[in-house]
């Protein structure tokens, strides 16, 4: 069985010390987020066997904030096809993926949206994917290359709203 965690990144600032989108930092409810989803997911599952990444400003500052207090030792393949990627990228990026039976994705919306809810057989917009969600899919698969072959079986999908209020 293989199991993958889907992150879309926590709540971004509008403001860019650049001006370009792939430079703009987390806000301070997105720091505020992401500690607490990494925290989460070590009291919930423990860390991840593997985590994947894009490469925007956003997302890495997720990462770091999310993957420390998730207590996760291993590397974060950062990849520019996961920055503000369509669904089918997503896919790709996860089917090439080897021994780890425990993947985290941390990416972007629409696409994470519209992944998950394919990879989970429902219509799009099946659910919502708000910042810093995290969702848990396993997969009935010995390989990540056979994703296309079941659907994935949504075990949990968690909200900031609702953790924080926990
Ligand atoms: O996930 C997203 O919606 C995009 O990365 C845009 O991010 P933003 O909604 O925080 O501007």
């Amino acid at each position: 069985m293989k199991t993958l965690y889907l992150l879309r990144h926590a709540k971004s600032s509008p403001y860019s010390p650049t001006g370009g989108d792939h430079d703009r930092p987390l806000n301070d409810r997105g720091r505020r987020d992401a500690p607490r989803m990494g925290r989460v997911l070590r009291k919930v599952d423990g860390s991840p066997e593997h985590v994947l990444c894009s490469t925007s400003a956003r997302t890495r500052e997720t990462a770091d904030l999310f993957l420390e207090r998730c207590k996760y030792k291993g590397e974060v393949d950062y990849l520019d096809e996961i920055y503000e990627a369509e669904p089918e990228a997503l896919h790709r990026a996860v089917a090439r993926q080897g021994d780890a039976d425990r993947l985290l994705m941390i990416g972007h919306n629409p696409g994470t949206e519209l992944f998950l809810c394919r990879v989970i057989g429902g219509p799009e917009a099946i659910l919502r994917v708000p910042t810093c969600a995290l969702t848990r899919i396993d997969f009935d698969i010995d390989e990540w290359a056979d994703i296309d072959r079941v659907n994935g079986m949504l075990v949990w999908h968690l909200i900031p709203a609702v953790i924080n209020e926990l």
